[in-house]
């Protein structure tokens, strides 16, 4: 499959689940080359029906544990070839996960973005993107920050320069177009950037991004954390999504945008993206820690506006000539799942697109509500999401979704804290 190299020994078959994480198996070359042939590797479909500690999700009506663990079919995809660096001898592959019968599995995150990119392109729109990933380096063990935490201040990159060294080795080696890296201003955070890339490709890179630095991470006696707020009063870890869009002709759709303040494109992307906002925080702030970083103070927006080149807003709109205009979604945390964030943007999108009446651009500019503080509320609005976003992202990977939030809502409702018992005892 694809241009293995003759030194490759085993290759890692991965899959995004549901939490933002890769899941897979290593697997002997011959084996994929048969399974190729027909039609996948067997997977359980119980990897994308557990929480976070993977225990068996009981509410899911006909998947994992209720539906008797079922098979799916993983189907690599040989775009996504390349080198492991932490393995000898080893590439990796990711994979698209199918039914046994053949149809893509709908609640597989890649599936869902391959849907969404899917509803775009029939209107004539291909997303480029980029994930600009926030996380925190902690020892080993605990909860002691790998550095000190001064914004920019290549003193404090320097503090875990080998890391940085074994990051920028293996991201070289997976391809990842890593372009930046600085230290940001809270003990132990580092932000990385990346070359934008084609919506699957962007979603791959974010994903294999993060298991790159948490791979570097333990070779030397570090944890890569990405939980989105590790210290109430400390700077959270966002994932901000870069996004341009390109139509059949291959231009910059907001080429015209910032010569004209009420271009119709610029005002149909950013309504979609804005109007969509409170219901679809339950993708881009998918825990209850999520919503610990989404406080004021902390250039983590709280509520929905938009406008060009200011970091207080949840949409800034960077007008920057005809090749680099693009949005930058603020709201994502570095805890979401980045299939899933980019086809909630790119449903957004569809539903910009498609809107009969779109507010002009003062009203755009003026546009300020409040977004759901907690994971509760961010429930209650994705269950007043949009009948179209609803039908781009799969209706049964929805109410799929819907009832994994529901379960960790529930987690977090079944447990009382230290802080609680000192606090009211
Ligand atoms: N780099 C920044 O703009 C800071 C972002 C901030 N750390 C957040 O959580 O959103």
């Amino acid at each position: 499959m694809g241009d293995r190299p003759a030194d490759v020994r085993s290759l890692l078959l991965l899959f995004p689940d549901l939490h933002g994480g890769l899941r897979g198996k290593m697997v002997e070359p011959r084996v994929v080359d048969e399974q190729a042939r027909t039609a996948g590797l067997p997977t359980t479909d119980l990897l994308l029906a557990v929480d976070p500690r993977d225990e068996p999700i009981t509410t899911l009506p006909t998947m994992g544990l209720n539906g008797g663990a079922k098979d799916l079919l993983l189907r690599p995809d040989p775009a996504t070839l390349r080198p492991v660096p932490w393995f000898p001898d080893a590439a990796l592959l990711l994979g698209d996960l199918h039914e046994t019968g053949g149809l893509p599995c709908e609640v597989s995150p890649r599936q869902v973005l391959r849907r969404a990119l899917d509803a775009l392109a029939g209107q004539g729109i291909a997303v480029r993107a980029a994930f600009e990933f926030e996380f925190r380096l902690f020892r080993e063990g605990g909860w002691e920050p790998a550095s000190s935490g001064l914004s920019y201040s290549p003193l404090t990159l320097s503090e875990v320069a080998e890391f940085v060294g074994t990051l920028r080795s293996y991201a070289d080696a997976l391809r990842l177009g890593l372009s930046v890296v600085h230290a940001e201003g809270a003990p132990g955070l580092i932000e990385v950037n990346v070359d934008p890339q084609d919506g699957l490709a962007a979603a791959d890179t974010a994903a294999l991004l993060r298991l790159a630095a948490a791979e570097a991470a333990r070779r030397h006696g570090l944890r890569a954390s990405f939980l989105a707020k590790p210290f109430a009063q400390q700077e959270g870890s966002s994932a901000h999504v870069h996004f341009s869009l390109w139509d059949d002709t291959g231009a910059n759709v907001l080429r015209s945008a910032a010569a004209d303040p009420d271009d119709e494109t610029y005002r149909r992307v950013a309504w979609g993206v804005l109007a969509n906002l409170p219901a679809l925080s339950l993708i881009y702030n998918p825990t209850i820690n999520s919503y610990k970083r989404l406080v004021p103070g902390y250039f983590a927006p709280v509520r929905a506006s938009c406008g060009t080149d200011d970091r207080s807003f949840a949409v800034r709109a960077l007008l920057r000539g005809s090749s680099s205009s693009r949005f930058e979604l603020r709201r994502p945390g570095a805890d979401c799942n980045p299939y899933l964030t980019l086809a909630a943007i790119a449903a957004s999108i569809h539903f910009g697109l498609t809107e009969r009446s779109i507010p002009d651009r003062r009203a755009l500019d003026r546009y300020d509500e409040p977004l759901p503080a907690s994971l509760e509320s961010a429930i209650v609005e994705f269950r007043r999401r949009d009948a179209g976003v609803d039908k781009v992202l799969g209706a049964g990977f929805c109410d799929h979704y819907l009832r994994t939030r529901e379960w960790e809502l529930h987690a977090w409702q079944n447990t009382v804290t230290e802080w609680e018992r000192e606090r009211y005892s």
